[in-house]
């Protein structure tokens, strides 16, 4: 088996707003901008035919404010066919399993697979799918966006990542946690996977939901709509519960209430946008998980009941 301590190779699935940003941060600090590895890193986008194409023509652009603007230009294609050592996943979780159709299993034998989706379900796919990999849990404070294929919006000064696996790839995990921190991010590494995915899932499930559901950023919806965030925080604290996971609601509401005023989550900026929103993979999880496990949770199933119409009257 390949000795993979040693990080070399990086594939971004997903050149969106957190991918984009990723792998523009890993390629500015690779050899030819991410394209000849040499002795350093080399680093790869995976993208559908048509990102792909053009980022291959015009390059990476990232407009950022804490970074600067820059353009690099990463190995751009369609299907990851030749092996990697780390596979980023930062597509949403509406088109998960399409886009993971262009990774062979091949090539993430023995690799690192970080997913950066909300959510956590994912990584059950992940595993299931990609079975000799190592999938690790990870979340992503950022916030990005890709106004047009090859070209992201970085704005806010925080990039970090939190991350937790298993012991077989501790090592692993601290080199990439040092080449992540080279290239401008902010790493942790947690002990408990769980703790990591719901800490951010805790967050965000309220302040998503009840944003989109009410058209408000987080400055307005957390004032206006605070009651409803509490609720549907205590239901997300009931199902971790079952799974181990203790949630503090006071913990998460600083959280909630030290977050910029005019930071719309991703659900209500794919809302205004019209582009279909993870509805189901944010809300759907809870209520998946809920069931199974016998809880009631009628505020977050109302809303996301409401916002499950708006998605379906837009792909009808
Ligand atoms: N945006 C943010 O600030 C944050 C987002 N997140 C989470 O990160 C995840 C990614 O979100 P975000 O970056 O906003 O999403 P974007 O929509 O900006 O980017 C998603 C990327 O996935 C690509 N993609 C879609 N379908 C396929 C496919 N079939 N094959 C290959 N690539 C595909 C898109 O390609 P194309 O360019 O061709 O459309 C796009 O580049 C989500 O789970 C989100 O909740 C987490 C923290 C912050
Ligand atoms: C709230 C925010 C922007 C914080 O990173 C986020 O994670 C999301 O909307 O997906």
């Amino acid at each position: 088996m390949t000795d993979r301590k040693y990080l070399k190779d990086f594939t971004i699935l997903g050149p969106g707003g957190v991918g984009g940003v990723l792998a523009g941060l890993l390629a500015r600090e690779a050899p030819g901008d991410g394209g000849d590895g040499g002795d350093d890193h080399r680093v790869r986008v995976v993208a559908s035919e048509s990102t792909a194409q053009r980022i291959t023509t015009d390059g990476l652009r990232v407009e950022s404010e804490a970074f600067g603007d820059f353009t690099v230009r990463p190995d751009a294609r369609a299907k990851l066919t030749e092996r990697t050592d780390v596979l980023f996943v930062a597509v949403k979780g509406t088109t998960l399993d399409a886009a993971l159709e262009r990774i062979s299993a091949d090539a993430v034998e023995d690799a690192l697979i970080v997913p950066l989706l909300n959510g956590f379900e994912h990584v059950e796919t992940l595993r299931s799918r990609f079975p000799r990999a190592h999938v690790v849990s990870a979340s992503i404070l950022v916030s990005a966006s890709r106004p047009a294929a090859g070209r992201i919006q970085h704005t806010g000064p925080v990039t970090s990542i939190e991350m937790a696996g298993p012991a077989a790839v501790a090592d692993r995990l601290d080199t990439l946690a040092a080449t992540l921190r080279a290239a401008g991010v902010g790493v942790d590494i947690l002990d408990s996977e769980d703790g990591v995915l719901w800490k951010k899932y805790s967050f965000l499930l309220p302040a998503a939901l009840v944003c989109a559901h009410t058209r408000l950023p987080i400055g307005e919806a957390r004032v206006t709509h605070r009651a409803t965030m509490v609720d549907i925080l205590r239901e997300a604290r009931s199902v971790a519960a079952v799974r181990g996971v203790a949630i503090d609601p006071d913990e998460v509401l600083k959280v909630a209430d030290s977050r910029p005023a005019h930071v719309k989550p991703s659900l209500l900026f794919d809302l205004e946008n019209g582009h279909p929103m993870e509805v189901d993979a944010l809300g759907g999880a809870l209520l998946r998980a809920a069931r199974d496990a016998g809880i009631d949770t009628p505020v977050t199933a109302r809303i996301v009941a409401d916002l499950e119409a708006v998605n379906n009257a837009r792909t009808a």
